[in-house]
């Protein structure tokens, strides 16, 4: 498909140097160009839309300070270059000002300069058009639906609370056990608001130590404390005009609470060793798999830093109380891995999806991720089957106890674990769950271990 032309009018009454300029440019089939007389003349022809100007600034009907106002009028975007006879660095410097693009001299190399002009003004809006879509781009990755996936009754009202949460700069509390997606939660909300292309700033309070916390959080001067060698910015400046997103807020301890109280109410902070207030504009976003109330009602976290930062709680559900999700997410985790290691397309037995979901997932959808990767790998065919599902040993206890099934298949089940652990050696086996060698051996006869 043929791009647009590239759009130039020249603005000359000198025409046999408007069309000296014109035939050089014409030289590039992408240029269209056209040439106006006066001022008037390429007014009225604006609406064409030219991608640039070319502009003598003394014409015969209006001067180039006139013109140059009327087209930033019509289309402040559109780049004028002045040309002119004058050197006169002042008016140049007048013009720029007022919005023009470049002021070059009207001489011998003047249609040499305009090429580059033309070359450089060509490369910036491929530049920009380029930058526009990866911007639409990323805005589509983060829309909530394609970060947050899951249409359970359970995600979908966290998904209303994430719309409205957006709309204004309300700060938002996100409760929830390990792995179900609260900071994926605090990413969407981000997205959806008017913040989005401002800076997004995650800062998991347990990560830092907490002799570091403050300067991290709040920023430093230079040799406010040893090894304090240069003046550092803190999270909060970072994420000045987005969103921080405070983690495990639960585990701040009491001093940095009432230092953090104290940044939110005044809205501005001061870095350590510092005097200087900064200004903050940043939305507020925490999470905690812990209960605040509880925390506060032990003393352990403050109940005025509790209240200011309550505003919209959000509960996000565990994975196991998510129904349908579990087998949404599982197929979800399966395709994407695929997809960034270039295997084949891989489906999920109707077997292996029963397994998953009667699991308890402790570790929520983390761990349902990690378990749908490990199978994609297991698998030698083009099916995920029950056994290449395996949970992982940290919750391998609870993984045994959620498969409902006979007491003899559990006693089965724990002395095969035993017999593998004790490299088969039955007489420790029976020492060790204190039950008879002689019932192993019925088992094992019976060929049912
Ligand atoms: N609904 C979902 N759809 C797709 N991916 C999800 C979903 N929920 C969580 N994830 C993925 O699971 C992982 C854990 O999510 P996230 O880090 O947001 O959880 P968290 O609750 O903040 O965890 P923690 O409590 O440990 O900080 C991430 O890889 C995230 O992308």
């Amino acid at each position: 498909m043929a791009s647009d032309p590239f759009r130039i009018f020249i603005v000359e009454d000198d025409i046999i140097f408007a069309k000296i300029i014109s035939h050089h440019l014409s030289l590039n089939p992408d240029n269209e160009v056209e040439i106006f007389p006066d001022g008037k003349s390429l007014l009225k022809n604006l609406y064409k839309n030219p991608a640039l100007i070319s502009l003598d600034y003394n014409l015969p009907d209006m001067t180039g300070l006139e013109v140059l106002k009327q087209i930033k009028e019509f289309n402040p975007d559109t780049p004028v270059v002045i040309v002119s006879g004058q050197q006169d660095v002042a008016t140049a410097i007048e013009l720029l000002k007022k919005g023009a693009y470049d002021y070059i001299l009207k001489d011998q190399d003047t249609k040499e300069r305009m090429w580059n002009i033309i070359k450089n003004i060509r490369e910036n809006v491929e530049l920009r058009q380029k930058i526009a879509i990866l911007e639409e781009e990323i805005g589509r990755k983060y829309e909530v639906n394609n970060l947050i996936k899951g249409n359970s009754p359970a995600i979908n009202k966290v998904f209303i609370l994430i719309e409205k949460a957006a709309r204004t700069n309300i700060t938002v509390s996100i409760y929830g056990e390990t792995g179900t997606g609260k900071e994926l939660v605090a990413k969407s909300i981000h997205h959806a608001s008017g913040r989005r292309k401002k800076p997004f700033v995650a800062v998991n309070v347990t990560a830092i130590p907490k002799e570091l916390i403050e300067s991290e959080m709040f920023g430093h001067e230079k040799g406010a404390f040893t090894g304090a060698n240069n003046r550092r910015i803190g999270r909060f400046e970072e994420a000045n005009h987005g969103t921080i997103f405070l983690d495990e807020i639960g585990d701040m301890d009491l001093n940095m609470q009432s230092k953090l109280l104290r940044v939110l109410q005044e809205e501005e902070v001061v870095r350590v060793g510092g005097n200087e207030n900064v200004k903050l504009d940043v939305r507020v976003i925490v999470a905690t798999h812990k209960n605040l109330q509880e925390l506060v009602r032990k003393g352990e976290f403050r109940e005025d830093l509790y209240y200011r930062l309550l505003g919209l709680p959000i509960h996000l559900p565990p994975l196991r109380e998510r129904g349908s999700d579990i087998a949404l997410l599982a197929r979800f985790f399966v395709d994407e891995f695929c997809q960034k290691n270039k295997l084949g397309k891989l489906s999920i037995s109707s077997k292996a999806i029963e397994k998953i979901q009667k699991y308890p997932f402790p570790g929520n959808v983390r761990e349902l991720k990690a378990i749908m990767e490990l199978a994609s790998v297991m698998t030698n065919t083009d099916v995920i089957e029950e056994s290449d599902i395996s949970f992982s040993t940290a919750s391998a206890s609870q993984d045994f106890l959620y498969e409902e099934t006979t007491l003899e298949e559990y006693n089965k089940k724990i002395i095969n674990h035993f017999l593998q652990k004790y490299d088969n050696k039955v007489r420790l086996v029976a020492r060790k769950l204190d039950i008879g060698k002689t019932t192993i051996y019925r088992l094992m006869n019976e060929g049912k271990l």
